[in-house]
């Protein structure tokens, strides 16, 4: 596996709590990986690691290649966070143009990305006038319409129907094909399965790092939640 981001002996503490006590982990290249665990489980604190916008106390992150949040990384990682960043009083399009014209991205991007998150008949909305799924998607499309190498997406699917999360995760799976490298959390242990590799995470660490596969096999069940379920157990045995 090659990876593209690693990330060593990282220690995150966030009021006076040490949310990552020192997490390790490698991000395959050109892959989608799930980030699925609890919530307060740490998976936005690890994210802001990698995209260089948390402050860390030891460890280190790197990402292509180069420390997390170098400025040589700044065109090369995308990044969606959990609340959405867009203009609430510009379209949905002109939010895009706006986004593809700060990376030199052409008008014909603009309009292919707002087909990929099912916004196209939405572009000339105010997004204030936008349902709440509808801005999350907006959002989206700002962190998509560049093309970055690596994309950290924190929960891009929430609040979607079936039809568009379907639709979202098929839209990851070609961008992997294609050589992206994709972080996505989520809660939704079902999400799972869409993953070409799946890290767990629970209070800060690493629970499990393996395919949908290997984790079926591992713990002998084919669901995810009872799969999660299985390894805290076997986890907090291993404690007594
Ligand atoms: N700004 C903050 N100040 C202090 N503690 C924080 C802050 N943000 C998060 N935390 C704490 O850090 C821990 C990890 O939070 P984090 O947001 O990384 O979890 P998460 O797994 O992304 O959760 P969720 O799935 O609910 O988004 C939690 O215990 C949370 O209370």
């Amino acid at each position: 596996m090659r990876s593209a981001i690693t990330v060593s002996d990282l220690v995150v503490e966030r009021g006076r709590r040490r949310v990552l006590p020192g997490l390790s982990c490698s991000i395959a290249a050109g892959a989608v990986t799930g980030l699925l665990g609890p919530s307060g489980s740490g998976k936005t604190t690890l994210m802001r690691a990698i995209v260089g916008v948390q402050k860390v106390r030891s460890g280190s992150v790197s990402v292509l290649g180069e420390p997390a949040g170098s400025a040589g990384l700044r065109h090369r990682v995308g990044y969606l966070t959990q609340s959405p960043s867009v203009y609430s009083d510009l379209s949905v399009r002109a939010n895009l143009r706006y986004f593809a014209t700060l990376y030199g991205v052409g008008r014909g991007e603009v309009e292919q990305t707002l087909d990929d998150v099912g916004l196209g008949g939405a572009a000339g909305q105010l997004v204030r006038n936008l349902s709440g799924g509808q801005r999350a998607r907006a959002s989206l499309a700002c962190a998509l319409v560049a093309r970055p190498e690596v994309l950290v997406l924190d929960e891009p699917t929430v609040g979607q129907d079936p039809v568009l999360r379907y639709d979202l995760w098929r839209h990851f799976n070609r961008l992997a094909a294609e050589g992206t490298t994709l972080l996505v959390s989520s809660h939704v242990m079902d999400e799972a399965a869409r993953c070409d590799r799946i890290l767990l995470i629970r209070e800060g660490a690493i629970v499990a790092d393996d395919t949908p596969d290997g984790l079926r096999e591992s713990t002998g069940t084919r669901d995810m939640d009872e799969a999660f379920l299985r390894l805290i157990r076997e986890q907090e045995k291993g404690r007594v």
